[in-house]
């Protein structure tokens, strides 16, 4: 019998659960089959930020694992709560994507080349903050959509009609969308961490499913000690220890903050040989007030790597971080 996979029904949701998918089917020499789930952020309108609540994208795929409508469900790291699901389990996170923000402008414009007054889309108040912080002369509107919705508001991308009218001079989205999308090709400009700092979990994917079904986990432990089944052993396959430890860094922060996944918050954990590195920023999101520090354990363990994201959260929190951010957005 096929292992269901469930989806939401966007195109890169669609793109990144087939990609995952062939790579289960072919580690795992298993037949599988994508099950579609609408989750409420495909419903509902409205700013992504006025939704309000975190992970308006996953709970239905939750609620399918639960009732066994899905066997294994596919999200964006960065869109998942910090705080898992009972009966769930983060079975495998696959080597990392890009992690960066990209511009996408109209002419192939950098961000130093939009002229004053220009118009940026984004959807998160984390990128407008940045956004301004860099160019407080640009105008950041708040958009949402799916990833063509966005790049369609842009006259004169590739990929958009000829005539096409658009309302703004350019967007800014995750390369690792683009890249499973194959429209890197829209990319004016890479933003390097040092401009803007990516979300917790950017890039990453999180394959969870029923604990069951999923491989033993060791805790504490940086591997796996692999469950029986030939699902488990395939998730356990495609796991990537040093992705895990970078979003579990990056993640703790997240959680200690106690912050939203709208809230102005940047971080991107990173190994380097022995040590692994985590730079974090908090910002306000008129971006006149920002705080970005940096912290780095020789501990590479998940603790290690939790223990890294708490202190770091903390000397943030220590440094009046709460005070000019709205962290609870
Ligand atoms: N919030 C939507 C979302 N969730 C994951 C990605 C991109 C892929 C990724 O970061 O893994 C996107 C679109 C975007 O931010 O451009």
């Amino acid at each position: 019998m096929a292992v269901r996979i469930g989806t939401r029904g966007s195109a890169l949701a669609l793109t990144q659960t087939q990609q995952t998918a062939d790579t289960l089917a072919a580690v795992g020499g298993f037949a599988t089959e994508l099950v579609r789930i609408k989750t409420e952020g495909d419903v509902k309108t409205g700013s992504l930020a006025s939704l309000g609540g975190t992970g308006v994208f996953v709970t239905a795929l939750r609620d399918a694992l639960l009732a066994d409508r899905c066997d294994v469900a596919v999200h964006s790291l960065k869109d998942l709560p910090t705080a898992g699901q009972p009966g769930l389990t983060i079975a495998a996170i696959p080597p990392r994507a890009d992690v960066r923000d990209v511009l996408c402008a109209r002419d192939g414009l950098t961000l130093a080349q939009l002229p004053a007054g220009a118009k940026v889309g984004t959807g998160s108040p984390r990128r407008a903050a940045q956004l301004r912080a860099a160019r407080p002369d640009l105008e950041v509107l708040d958009i949402r959509g799916n990833v063509d919705t966005r790049l369609g508001r842009v006259p004169g991308l590739p990929g958009n009609a000829q005539d096409a009218p658009g309302d703004l001079d350019a967007v800014v989205l995750a390369a690792a969308g683009l890249t499973r999308l194959g429209r890197t090709d829209v990319v004016s400009e890479y933003f390097e961490p040092e401009v803007m700092l990516p979300a917790p979990g950017q890039g990453a994917l999180a394959i969870e499913c029923r604990i069951e079904d999923g491989p033993v986990r060791e805790p504490g432990g940086s591997g796996h000690a692999t469950g029986e089944g030939v699902l488990a052993q395939a998730l356990a396959a495609v796991d990537d220890a040093d992705t895990r430890l970078a979003v579990t860094a990056e993640r703790a922060l997240l959680a200690r903050l106690e912050a939203g996944c709208a809230a102005p918050v940047g971080a991107l954990a990173r190994r380097k040989g022995s040590m692994l590195h985590l730079d974090a920023v908090v910002c306000s999101v008129d971006g006149t007030r920002s705080l970005r520090l940096k912290k780095a354990t020789d501990g590479l363990t998940e603790v290690g790597a939790t223990l890294l994201g708490i202190e770091l959260a903390e000397e943030l929190l220590a440094q009046g971080a709460a005070d000019f951010a709205d962290l609870g957005a």
